[in-house]
């Protein structure tokens, strides 16, 4: 296994060339194209990394999978899909178009930006402080590292440049989707994008979802199997934005994108993955990641279809 990750890191290095940093965040400009890493954990706790694993990125829209299932937790299948849908878009992650084609209004899923700011708005506390702390934990729990927190300037970053998210959360609570302080919401929403992490951390967040919500080391339930099942599904119709039925095609697993260059991958049953390569493709995909996904999967016959 670490010979094939050497060689497969090593192959698709030259695809980074072909992509570019995410710079509408000013901050994520500052992200190296040049990097590839991976990091693949088995349920026996077996780790592989390969290349730049050590790098640190934000997890952007990655988070969004973590927060939908704590919102579900919370509130259960029922309520949360009161507010938010089922469907892929086909469409950017930051569109706004179909929130106002689509009556009533409704994000169509959890996995673009306006469903996420939706989730974010389902999970309860006294304080955007004290909901973040609940993100936080889940992510501390499901990684075991228990320093994961936000990137303070990633964070600025966006809340000084993310108008078009403050347009979706007004929007929204204007269509009574979204209900409470929208500033507050969109302090946890921005805060839960800029949660930082290397490639190892996601890769066990991968692996929690590969074992259909449990710790790998105990077994104990860190997460329901029903939400656990919810969020695999969504990986696979809509975690990779608009790209998701190439990547279904090509790769076949469960996996979620963010414009850190960030992909978390889950292969039921068998691995956790998380890669990392700032480059990205002109939907938003880690480009270096997508294709080295790509070789891995065909290696190891990893495709769940
Ligand atoms: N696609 C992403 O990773 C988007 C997340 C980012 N925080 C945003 O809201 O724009």
């Amino acid at each position: 296994m670490q010979q094939l990750l050497n060689t497969l890191v090593e192959r698709n290095k030259r695809w980074t060339k072909e992509g570019k940093v995410a710079t509408y965040i000013p901050e994520l400009g500052k992200g190296d194209p040049s990097v590839l890493g991976i990091s693949i954990i088995d349920l026996n706790g077996n780790l592989y990394n390969a290349g730049d694993y050590k790098y640190k990125f934000t997890l952007q829209s990655i988070t969004k999978v973590v927060t939908l299932m704590l919102a579900l937790i919370e509130n259960g299948k029922e309520k949360v899909f009161q507010y938010v849908g089922m469907e892929p878009t086909g469409d950017p992650f930051n569109s706004i178009i179909k929130l106002e084609t689509i009556k009533p209004s409704k994000p169509l899923n959890p996995m673009i930006n306006a469903g996420a700011i939706t989730t974010v708005s389902l999970i309860s506390g006294e304080s955007p402080e004290e909901r973040l702390h609940k993100i936080l934990t889940l992510i501390h729990k499901m990684t075991g590292n228990y320093g994961i927190t936000y990137n303070e300037k990633v964070f600025q970053s966006e809340y000084q440049t993310g108008d078009l998210n403050k347009a979706l959360a007004y929007f929204l609570r204007t269509h009574n989707v979204i209900t409470g302080d929208i500033e507050e919401h969109l302090e946890v929403y921005f805060k839960q994008s800029s949660i930082e992490v290397t490639t190892e951390d996601v890769a066990k967040i991968g692996a929690v979802i590969a074992n259909d919500g449990k710790d790998i080391y105990n077994n104990q339930e860190i997460i329901p199997y029903e939400v656990v099942r919810i969020a695999k599904t969504f990986m696979v119709t809509c975690g990779m934005y608009n790209a998701s039925g190439e990547f279904a095609i090509n790769v076949g697993i469960p996996a979620k994108s963010g414009v850190g260059g960030g992909i978390l991958a889950t292969v039921p049953r068998r691995f956790g993955i998380g890669v990392v390569g700032p480059a990205l493709d002109e939907k938003g995909n880690s480009i270096g990641g997508v294709k080295l996904l790509e070789d891995l999967s065909q290696k190891l016959d990893l495709s769940i279809f």
